[in-house]
């Protein structure tokens, strides 16, 4: 599973740094024990469900393109050799690069689901320093409690995509 961009975009936005460090908690819902992780900045929410692990909005609602978070992790001029789950390749300036965001961190970026068919945001490779930084932007207008999901990229190598579910009545 890869995650591919290729747009350019030399806007630069303001990062603050650090603000994706998560403190745990747990939480006792219906029965079950969840655990749960809060970003630090309290508008994003991390919940152990039916993929491992969903980045939800949380508090607060969104207006469309609206800065999320960044996919932070190792940014690499060469592709690296490892399981490529937590790797985002994407190019800037025409070349390629990858970010390799599969140490566990503490940070959320590398851990929003695939959704092809309806993303509610989008990554954006933007200029800081003079380096590419992936960020997340909403694609509409988002209620709380909304889980964050894009589109990883086009291709037949996402073997969750086209489960054909039947209904029986
Ligand atoms: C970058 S990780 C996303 C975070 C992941 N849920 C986790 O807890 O580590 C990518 C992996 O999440 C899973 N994943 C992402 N989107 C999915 C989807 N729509 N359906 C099923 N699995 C998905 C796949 O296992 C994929 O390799």
């Amino acid at each position: 599973m890869r995650m591919r961009v290729c747009i350019e975009n030399g806007n630069a936005i303001l990062l603050k740094r650090g603000k994706s460090m998560s403190r745990r908690s747990r939480r006792e819902r219906g029965g079950q024990v969840n655990m749960v992780k809060e970003s630090l900045t309290g508008c994003l929410l991390l919940k152990k469900l039916r993929i491992k692990e969903e980045v939800y909005l949380q508090r607060k609602n969104l207006e469309q393109n609206e800065f999320l978070l960044p996919y932070e992790g190792e940014l690499l001029e060469k592709e690296p050799d490892v399981d490529d789950t937590y790797i985002f390749e994407f190019t800037f300036k025409g070349k390629p690069f990858w970010v390799d965001a599969s140490k566990e961190d503490g940070s959320f970026g590398r851990l929003l689901n695939d959704d092809h068919i309806h993303p509610n945001c989008r990554p954006k490779v933007m200029e800081i320093d003079e380096k590419p930084v992936i960020c997340f932007f909403s694609l509409r207008p988002l209620s709380s409690n909304t889980e964050l999901v894009y589109d990883y990229g086009p291709g037949n190598i996402y073997p969750w995509r086209g489960k054909v579910v039947t209904h029986y009545h």
